[in-house]
This record gives structure tokens, C-alpha cells and sequence, in this order.
């Protein structure tokens, strides 16, 4: 058994994702009314996405369920002690992702969330689940709030706010990743800058796309 597959992280799991699917946000609904081309617009930019966010503040907008899974066997697999996470919402990859720590021995979880409401509802469903001592919750914007007060080495990065800013946080915290530290990106559709940077020959890192709009990154040494 592992602390993702047994309780209470397993049933919380179920019962987030089922919120997710079937709560009607309004926000969430005009938002995929908008045609494909300006959600892209709106969703990749670099200026509008303290709007955007705050009409979705309600919206779970979680990874896939594969996606989470994967991320907990990433973290696994890579022995992980030091994650970062840009994007918290309510909490649902960071389940996934301290559930790995705490399976891994230990360490240290820094998340990082803008709206307010939404981190109050990570730190219930954190504690809910029992990993809520692995996590430190940062309220505000990840350029700022990633800028300091982190550790030396870090395992693992999961890029999923803003999706214009991904090269910006990754460039923020690449003198702190070890060599062969992972990078997942999630909807990586939406930041083609990014995904040029990460796949560039020479760029740093080796990089390839995964199903779910997912993009992983492994920092060369
Ligand atoms: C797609 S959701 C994250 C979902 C979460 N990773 C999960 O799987 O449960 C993106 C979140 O990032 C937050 N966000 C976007 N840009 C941000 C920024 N610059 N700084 C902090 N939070 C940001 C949004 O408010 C939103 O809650």
C-alpha cells in the first residue's frame, strides 16, 4: 500500500476529482464558450492572467487523474525530498506529490497559490489528508513568492499556474535544480515558448511530450 492508495488521501482523491468534474462554475463555463483561439490567447499571456484566474478562483482545474498518478510515481522514482509546485488551486496535485514525500521518508513540499480562498481550501484538504507538515503553502504570486526562502537542491518542479510564465519560473529556479531534476509541465499546448526552450539542443535539459498535454523535462548535469 502507499499513502496515495489508502486512506485518507485515497477517498479525499476521489471525492476532489468528482467535484471537479461535475461542479458548474460559471466562470469555467464562459471561458470554454470563448472560440479556441482567444482561450489560447488569454490563457498564454504574460499581462491577463490575474483576471483570468480570479473568474476561475472557484474552479478546481485540477491535472488528470493520470496525470496526478504520474507525478506521485515521478516523485517516487526520483527518491524526491525537495518539490516546488507553481499552481496549488485546491490542492490536488500537491495530494498527489506530498503523498510521494511522505512515502520517499520525508521533505519539504513549496507550493504556491494568488488567490486566497483557494489556498485556505489546500491547506483543508492537505490537512484532511495528513500531509499538510510537508507542505509550506505560499500566498501570492510565484514570481514573487519563489524568489526567496528556498532550499539549496530541488528534485522536482511542477509548472501548472500561468501558463505564460513557465519559462519565467523555470528560469527563476534553475540555479537551485540538481542535475537530473525533473520538470513537468502541464498543458504544455498552451506555452510554446516554454516547450521551445526546454527541447532547444544545448538548452539544459532533454525533453519530450507525454500524453494529457503534459511536457517532462530532466535538468542535464
Ligand atoms: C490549473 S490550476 C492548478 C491546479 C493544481 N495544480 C491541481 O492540479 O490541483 C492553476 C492555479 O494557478 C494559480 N496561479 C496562476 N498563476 C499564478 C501565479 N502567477 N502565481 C501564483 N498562482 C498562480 C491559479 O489561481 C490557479 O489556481
Amino acid at each position: 500500500m502507499t499513502t496515495l492508495t489508502s486512506s485518507p488521501v485515497a477517498p479525499l482523491l476521489e471525492r476532489l476529482f468528482a467535484d471537479a468534474d461535475s461542479v458548474t462554475v460559471p466562470a469555467m463555463t464562459a471561458f470554454a464558450a470563448l472560440p479556441v483561439a482567444e482561450r489560447g490567447r488569454l490563457l498564454s499571456s504574460k499581462t491577463e492572467y490575474r483576471e483570468i484566474y480570479a473568474q476561475l478562483k472557484d474552479a478546481a482545474i485540477p491535472v488528470s487523474r493520470q496525470t496526478g498518478t504520474l507525478l506521485y510515481m515521478l516523485a517516487r522514482s526520483a527518491k524526491a525530498r525537495v518539490i516546488v509546485e507553481f499552481g496549488t488551486s485546491f490542492g490536488i496535485s500537491t495530494l498527489h506529490l506530498a503523498a510521494a514525500l511522505r512515502d520517499n521518508g520525508g521533505g519539504q513540499l513549496i507550493t504556491t497559490e494568488f488567490e486566497p480562498s483557494k489556498a485556505r481550501r489546500a491547506r483543508d484538504n492537505l490537512a484532511a489528508g495528513g500531509l499538510l507538515d510537508l507542505v509550506d503553502i505560499r500566498e501570492g504570486d510565484a514570481l514573487e513568492t519563489l524568489r526567496t526562502g528556498l532550499p539549496e537542491q530541488i528534485d522536482l518542479l511542477l509548472l501548472d499556474g500561468a501558463k505564460g510564465l513557465y519559462w519565467d519560473v523555470l528560469r527563476l529556479l534553475e540555479p537551485r535544480l540538481r542535475p537530473g531534476a525533473l520538470v513537468i509541465a502541464d498543458n504544455a499546448d498552451y506555452c510554446p515558448e516554454y516547450v521551445a526552450q526546454v527541447r532547444a539542443p544545448d538548452g539544459g535539459y532533454l525533453s519530450a511530450p507525454l500524453p494529457d498535454d503534459v511536457e517532462l523535462s530532466v535538468k542535464c548535469g
